[in-house]
């Protein structure tokens, strides 16, 4: 063998022989293909599915909203000028309806002077209540709204310049009849009537009239709590995606606001690593919007029967959100029985003045607790566990710290039954 004058000796010595060379570059060839297809896997983790299930109220796109404020907080705040439009109508639909006595006094009296019938007969909609505002899942509402959007860094400290004229009339309007709001909310005979009927507008979805002057003040733009608190009901299944990290991998993250409708949930089943249902407690004395007969209580229960017996959810991990903490703290303390609607109850004390949080969750909520878990052992296709959160979702602070355990709890148990990787 000559050796040339670029070429090294020692290294040239140190070389395998000519086989071994062969063997080692077809090793590294090998190994080289291993890393890529590694890496493409680690590229190509599965998405984690969440689902949010509940009855219609309970509080999904409530829980949704705070998910994006932990993990997408800068779409959230994007977001924000779209939600004044939304608080403003919650404020309009709430006064609406507590005026609608007035408007069949206004009939009735209109009906002495005129013909009543033909009265009735124009009148466009007679339905006893105002309809609630609803966006359907498939109509993408926050575009209407993204003039506002782009323009959101002027509405901080001043009125937005390139807001639309309509829009704009809509603000200036409301805000001239701030005065008149706040009077009528707080007119004492107003109260008093509320109060005979045991009519608590405060615990009802999308309540501002505590807030009329600050949410029609011109410069308003919407809080993370305002946010939290604005009820848009949702129609159909609505998708997000989110980049969460699962140790130091990216992770996608895909979750399902289910409107109301219960048929419409069964194609997501497949394939899902976690639901979190919605329980709300505070739910007891009401009952459902599309049938005066069924209790919300026991709608509840029976929807999460339906789904702990789901032979395709036999995988998933169940998360219970017993929610609306707060509302069933207040309602009590109001003096509404708990043992008027759930009768199983008995006389146990429904007086909350001197009980503090702790003694408040072990003694009546404690009861719901079991209830949901005596279902979940009963029904379950295979004996499983599941967490329960007592909770309270407008609280974003709180919430936030839930949200942050069930990612971990969903995480960690998909990587256990090696799901995810
Ligand atoms: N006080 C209080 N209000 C809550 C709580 N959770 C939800 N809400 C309010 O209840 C209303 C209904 O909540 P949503 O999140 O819209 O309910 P949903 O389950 O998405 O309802 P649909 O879209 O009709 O299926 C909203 O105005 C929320 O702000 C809670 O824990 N406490
Ligand atoms: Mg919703």
């Amino acid at each position: 063998m000559t050796v040339g004058p670029d070429i090294d000796p020692l290294s040239l010595a140190l070389q395998p022989p000519p086989r071994e060379r062969e063997a080692k570059k077809r090793s590294d060839l090998i190994d080289e293909e291993l890393n890529r297809e590694r890496n493409a896997e680690k590229r190509n983790v599965k998405s984690v599915k969440l689902l949010l299930l509940g009855q219609s109220e309970s509080g999904k796109s409530t829980t949704l909203k705070n998910f994006q404020l932990v993990n997408s907080p800068k779409a959230f705040t994007a977001e924000r000028a779209s939600w004044r439009a939304v608080v403003h109508l919650n404020i309009l639909l709430t006064l609406k309806m507590r005026l609608l006595p007035l408007q069949q006094v206004e009939m009735s009296l209109l009906g002495k002077l005129t013909n009543y019938a033909k009265l009735k007969n124009e009148t466009p909609d007679d339905s006893p209540t105002p309809a609630e505002v609803s966006v359907n899942s498939a109509t993408p509402w926050k575009n209407a709204f993204s003039r506002l959007i782009n323009n959101v860094h002027n509405s901080i400290d001043g009125p937005e310049v390139n807001e639309p004229q309509d829009s704009r009339e809509a603000r200036q309007l409301l805000h001239a009849c701030s005065e008149y709001m706040v009077c009528l909310w707080n007119d004492p005979i107003v109260k008093q009537v509320l109060k005979s009927q045991r009519l608590r507008l405060e615990d009802m979805a999308g309540f501002f009239l505590d807030s009329i002057e600050r949410v029609t003040a011109l410069s308003y733009n919407p809080t993370d709590d305002d946010i939290l608190r604005a009820r848009l009901k949702t129609l159909g299944v609505s998708e997000h995606h989110f980049s969460l990290k699962a140790g130091d991998l990216p992770q996608n993250w895909i979750v399902y606001d289910v409107g109301g409708a219960r048929s419409s949930v069964v194609p997501y089943f497949d394939q899902v690593q976690a639901i979190i249902y919605l329980a709300p407690l505070s739910c007891f004395d009401q009952v459902l919007a599309e049938d005066e007969k069924v209790n919300r209580l026991e709608d509840s229960i029976l929807l999460w029967k339906i789904i702990v017996s789901s032979p395709l959810l036999k995988d998933t991990n169940l998360i219970l959100f017993l929610n609306k903490c707060d509302i069933l703290k207040a309602k009590l303390a109001s003096g509404q029985k708990f043992r008027h609607y759930v009768t199983s109850y008995g006389d146990r004390p429904n007086n909350f003045e001197n009980c503090s949080q702790c003694k408040f969750y072990n003694s009546r909520a404690i009861d719901m607790k079991k209830k949901f878990a005596a279902i979940a052992k009963q029904y379950s296709p295979e004996p499983r566990s599941f967490y329960t959160y007592f909770t309270s979702v407008i609280d974003s602070q709180s919430t936030a710290d839930i949200l942050g355990s069930v990612r971990d709890t969903v995480i960690r148990q998909n990587l256990g039954r090696n799901q995810l990787l």
